[in-house]
């Protein structure tokens, strides 16, 4: 029994929280606590008064305190476990927190710092705050989830934990990206954090550390494969459409193994993307299309290499071929211009592939150049084909060296170098040595955050080329415009709308995205743009969250988005 219920405005957004407990209760749940924030009278009115010291504070001295306490800890594994604390709290506070500085806190509850965060999971559990599904209680997946019916979820981020970012199997681990992704959810897109669901589908881990650890809190076993790993998802699927059918499914972090199989399996059935292979094609996408606009060229007259033939990699691939197409070029003209690269080298036809890799293999018989695999090699390739994009999603630290780099230097005079991968440790490169290494010609951006670089006395302020400016606008433009599923165009549509926020100001000083402390800004145009491309593409129809029907109304569907935003400040709690 919850003790609280929403009460909804028009457009969907939490105006109130009814509230059907008193003292305690009432201060020891997160979302209604307000700590020493609650005034006089709600003191009195659900018995609070006493178990709180008399002093009244403001939300804004909540947040300064907070910000003092977090500026104490040393690490910022210790200011994560601080923060979560207060999310278990009081999640206003959390967010409120969050808000006053987005640009230093996103760093904190997600990349880079939740990954270590992933790694020490099972000695850091405190409270849960989202759902772990295992062998042993998946055929009971729909009266757990039926738990949160109450609550309205709109968003689950949906890990199963195998490819956390460049680190890999996590176990059970991986479900602090989903609640950092979610946290960013509420942030970007002012989904409140009540309607986000974290869900972990453990289905085992095959990380030996993990195994061995007697500590660990996961499902202590090897991974479901096969048959039965695909049986244990579709089990959650059917609960999830069952319980939640408005709701969008965000599937984070999946092993390129599982990650299109599960992603194509569920596109039509689930309101589902890929966050990985999807969100991160399109956020790419943005960046070069910013730097084109410092370049004065266009898509078409790129050569693309992508490091790393995964979710990421793949993703991107075919964001870029989708994008040069709708640019007018031939599929097989724009394919010819994407290389892909994996731990091998270049992807050829000649050898047996994984089938996510196909699409992308090159004829060896088709490159003048390619007569052994020794050709396909990064430098080769950057040299021969004549790369002017060069972008990383291997994982592997240090791999675009000085050599790597001023190769793509030697085929164009402003090379576009996106060392992708995260977190910090296992970036291809660091900006300042691509500065150095190209006299500042480069136009860089990283998956994780790095701080302005000086070069030759100017300024170089780094873009963070992360799905972040992507995946919350997604979610809000398909939630608010109703979208019955999750189309390719969507991520075509938020590249452009993320691009467009690149300002001059940015461009002159070789930025490709905008600062974080937009996010909010970015993330509701890159939602009109996406409610605008379902209500293009007919799949648009009345959002199940609001009573406002904007189905085919563009403007109405701007002013929904506008209106939806839930903001950290205290609801009023009705009694
Ligand atoms: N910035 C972003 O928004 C973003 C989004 C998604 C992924 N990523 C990052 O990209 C990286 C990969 O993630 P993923 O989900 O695609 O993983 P993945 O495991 O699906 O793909 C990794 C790919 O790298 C290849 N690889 C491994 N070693 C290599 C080597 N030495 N040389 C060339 N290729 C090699 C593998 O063959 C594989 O194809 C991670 O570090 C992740 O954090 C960043
Ligand atoms: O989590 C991130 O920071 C981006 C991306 O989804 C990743 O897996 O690296
Ligand atoms: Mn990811």
């Amino acid at each position: 029994m919850s003790i609280y219920d929403l009460q909804f405005d028009d457009y969907g957004n939490t105006r109130a929280l009814k509230v059907n407990a008193k003292g305690n209760a009432v201060l020891f749940h997160n979302y209604t606590n307000k700590g020493v924030a609650f005034s006089d009278e709600e003191r009195e009115v659900f018995e609070i008064s006493g178990l709180v010291p008399p002093e009244v504070k403001s939300l804004s001295q909540q947040v300064l305190n907070a910000q003092d306490i977090i500026q104490e800890k040393v690490s910022d594994f210790e200011k994560f476990i601080y923060i979560r604390s207060l999310f278990d709290r009081n999640v206003t506070l959390a967010h409120a927190l969050l808000s006053s500085d987005i640009t230093r806190y996103m760093s904190i509850v997600y990349t880079p710092t939740v990954g270590i965060v992933c790694q020490r999971f099972s000695s850091m559990f405190r409270q849960g705050n989202g759902l772990h599904f295992y062998p042993g209680n998946i055929d009971d997946a729909e009266k757990i989830l039926r738990r949160y019916e109450r609550a309205d979820i709109r968003v689950a981020v949906v890990t199963d934990n195998q490819g956390i970012l460049g680190i890999g199997d996590q176990g059970a681990g991986g479900q602090a990206i989903c609640l950092g992704k979610l946290m960013l959810y509420t942030q970007g897109a002012g989904i409140a954090p009540w309607h986000c669901l974290p869900i972990s589908l453990d289905v085992g881990t095959d990380n030996e550390k993990l195994l061995r650890d007697p500590k660990y809190i996961g499902w202590h076993h090897r991974r479901l494969t096969g048959d039965d790993y695909l049986a244990f998802v579709g089990k959650f699927a059917r609960a999830f459409k069952k319980v939640f059918p408005n709701a969008l499914c965000q599937w984070e972090d999946f092993s390129k193994q599982n990650a299109f199989t599960v992603r194509d399996t569920y596109v039509n059935d689930l309101i589902s993307f890929n966050d990985d292979i999807q969100g991160t094609g399109s956020v790419t996408l943005a960046g070069i299309l910013a730097a084109m606009k410092i370049k004065s060229e266009g898509l078409k007259d790129q050569v693309y290499l992508i490091h790393g033939a995964g979710a990421g990699g793949v993703g991107i691939a075919e964001q870029i071929e989708a994008a040069l197409v709708e640019e007018g070029m031939a599929v097989a003209e724009a394919r010819a211009r994407i290389f892909t690269l994996d731990s091998r080298g270049l992807v050829t036809t000649d050898r047996s592939l994984d089938p996510y890799k196909e699409k992308f293999a090159k004829d060896p018989g088709a490159l003048p150049w390619f007569n052994s695999s020794a050709d396909g090699a990064l430098e080769n390739v950057i040299e021969k084909a004549g790369v002017t994009v060069l972008i990383g999603t291997s994982g592997q630290h240090g791999c675009f060296t000085k050599e790597v780099v001023t190769k793509v230097l030697a085929n164009t005079e402003r090379p576009i170098i996106l060392p992708l991968s995260n977190p910090t440790a296992n970036t291809e490169a660091i900006p300042e040595d691509i500065y150095n290494w190209t006299d500042g010609k480069a136009l860089v951006a990283t998956g994780s955050p790095f701080d302005p670089v000086n070069h030759g006395g100017s300024e170089y302020r780094v873009g963070q080329c992360n799905n972040v400016f992507i995946f919350p606008g997604v979610g809000l433009g398909v939630i608010a415009s109703g979208a019955t599923k999750v189309l390719p165009s969507f991520f075509t549509a938020a590249a452009h709308a993320a691009a467009d926020c690149v300002s001059s100001h940015d461009l002159a000083r070789g930025a490709l995205f905008p600062s974080v402390d937009r996010l909010q800004e970015v993330t509701l145009k890159v939602a009109k743009a996406v409610g605008r491309a379902a209500i293009r593409e007919g799949v648009a129809r009345k959002c199940a969250f609001s009573a406002f029907d904007h189905n085919t109304d563009p403007a109405r569907l701007d002013e929904a988005v506008d209106h939806m935003i839930w903001k950290p400040v205290y609801l009023p709690l009705e009694a």
